[in-house]
């Protein structure tokens, strides 16, 4: 099983969440040592509710520490909204995780869109294409951003970020980030990081939990419909972690893996 997704499941989110607490704490330690900052992508969706129980709970110990001041975060895609939207990535995360920290906590630094260019989705998504640039050094020296990790969803459709099934979106070879104005689920109107910038990535993990889940699940392990998460199990090969919950995937037979890091 050589280059393939790591598939790790658990008995729920309580068991779950320190596992993936573990792997985010490991992808930060090595971001830090490569370049002084964690630079991580994150998802909107069922995501940051779980992501937050996993980094909210308290250090087991030294090398268990989320060092928040080191943190870089971004948004592997988010809706042409404002930012206190209901529908907007950026305001689940706050409302989920960024404003549970406890007090006296060094915040991270978190990029957000630019509100300002939300009647215009290419100039929102060139826009927080220069937000990598920026941080990841200029475009004309580095081909593609490595994030040091990016923590996805996986819809009921397959989809991940906003790169969904079938769609023209999923053959971008040039952009970072790139507007969607048709996406099937809504609001029809975001950006996302291209499945290039994804697949980059020194690390990827996918949080997918619950019975609505499992029949999605089968197909991106089992067929070669060329689902969006299966493109980026492809992508990445053993870079690619999925956490999950056995509800999740009851009736898929691609083998599990006992967790370690
Ligand atoms: O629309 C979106 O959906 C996906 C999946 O969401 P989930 O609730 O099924 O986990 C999410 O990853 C993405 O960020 C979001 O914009």
């Amino acid at each position: 099983m050589a280059h393939q997704a790591n598939l790790y499941a658990f008995s729920g989110v309580d068991t779950l969440a320190p596992a993936l607490r573990a792997y985010v704490v490991a992808c930060q330690e090595t971001g830090i040592q490569r370049h002084g900052v964690f630079k991580v992508g994150v998802s909107g969706g069922s995501l940051p509710k779980t992501l937050a129980q996993a980094l909210l709970a308290p250090a087991a110990g030294d090398n268990d520490t989320v060092k928040w001041a080191k943190w870089e975060i971004f948004f592997a895609d988010e809706r042409a909204v404002p930012l206190d939207h209901a529908d907007s990535n950026y305001a689940l995360l706050k409302a989920e995780l960024l404003d549970k920290l406890p007090s006296g906590t060094p915040k991270p630094l978190v990029h957000p869109i630019d509100v300002e260019q939300l009647n215009d989705t290419q100039e929102l998504a060139d826009q927080y294409e220069q937000v990598l640039v920026r941080s990841f050094a200029s475009r004309d020296s580095v081909k593609l951003p490595i994030f040091d990790l990016l923590l996805l969803g996986c819809g009921p459709d397959g989809h991940t970020c906003s790169l969904f099934p079938g769609h023209a979106l999923l053959r971008e070879t040039s952009a970072w980030v790139a507007p969607i104005e048709d996406s099937p689920k809504p609001p029809p109107r975001r950006i996302t990081l291209t499945l290039p910038v994804v697949n980059h990535a020194v690390r990827v993990a996918f949080v997918a939990t619950g019975a609505g889940k499992k029949e999605i699940m089968r197909e991106i392990f089992e067929s070669d419909k060329g689902l969006p998460c299966a493109l980026v199990n492809e992508g990445t090969g053993e870079r690619c972690s999925w956490f999950v919950d056995n509800a999740a995937v009851e009736g898929v037979s691609y083998p599990r893996r006992p967790f370690s890091l």
